[in-house]
């Protein structure tokens, strides 16, 4: 579903003439599979979000080629990388990243709009998703005017309304009580499970790592295989 073949990526900083490069990625060669829900663990600054932001197409790889659903999206433009999104990749952060100036229902429609999805279907889609995550009463409501757990439900809604194959988190329950994750974290069983969604997880927290059919440890920007067997943990180093 995705793969990662010799990934290499480095920032450049500093004034143009005086750039400095800090390389983040070495040698990166990782493949997710359809239905697995995959997390990605690391100390902070060993590149996990980097990866994520790759994965994603936010940000180009200096080399390498990444393959998403088959399609090599390293070489598509930016137009075509957004309709690519919109198709395949929902996303979730520990952030939620609402609109403050739109309302629940105006955020979870989102992706409906972009999609050039008819107001009626519109209608439809997004009150049977906010029903589905708890907060349907909620429509009208302001980001604002929510609490984080809400917030992040309806973020949650706006990341699946279209049903992507594939959801990638960066520390999706990082802003949450142990309730909300609990919650969330079953969510996230049961759309892999019902649907097979496929979803890479970013995490410092180990009861997401433990929903997780397999961790991958990053370290200094390369890659610690962690497989788990039967609660043993067999590493394997690249
Ligand atoms: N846009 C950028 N420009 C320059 N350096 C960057 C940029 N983004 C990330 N870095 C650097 O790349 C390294 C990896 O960052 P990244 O955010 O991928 O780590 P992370 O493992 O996700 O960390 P955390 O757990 O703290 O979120 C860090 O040293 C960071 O300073």
């Amino acid at each position: 579903m995705i793969e990662m073949n010799r990934i290499n990526h480095q920032f450049a900083i500093g004034k143009k003439g005086k750039e400095r490069v800090i390389p983040v990625l070495h040698d990166i060669d990782m493949q997710v599979k359809q239905g697995e829900i995959v997390a990605i663990v690391g100390r902070s600054g060993s590149g996990k979000s980097t990866l994520l932001n790759l994965m994603s197409g936010y940000i180009r790889p200096t080399s390498g080629e990444i393959r998403v659903a088959g399609q090599a999206v390293t070489s598509l433009s930016e137009g075509e990388w957004a309709n690519f999104r919109l198709a395949h990749l929902g996303f979730m952060f520990q952030s939620f990243q609402l609109i403050p100036s739109m309302t629940a229902f105006e955020n979870a429609e989102l992706p409906l709009v972009l999609k050039g999805i008819g107001l009626a279907q519109r209608k439809k889609k997004v009150m049977e998703m906010l029903e589905q995550v708890g907060v349907a009463e909620y429509a009208g409501h302001y980001p604002g005017e929510l609490s984080g757990g809400q917030q992040q439900r309806v973020s949650v809604a706006r990341s699946l309304i279209l049903n992507p194959p594939i959801v990638l988190a960066d520390e999706p329950t990082g802003s949450l009580d142990s309730d909300n994750e609990s919650q969330l974290l079953s969510m996230i069983q049961h759309l892999n499970q019902d649907r097979g969604t496929t979803f890479v997880l970013i995490t410092h927290d180990e009861q997401v790592a433990s929903i997780a059919h397999r961790t991958i440890t990053l370290k200094d920007g390369r890659l610690l295989n962690a497989y788990a067997t039967g609660g043993t943990l067999v590493y394997e180093t690249h």
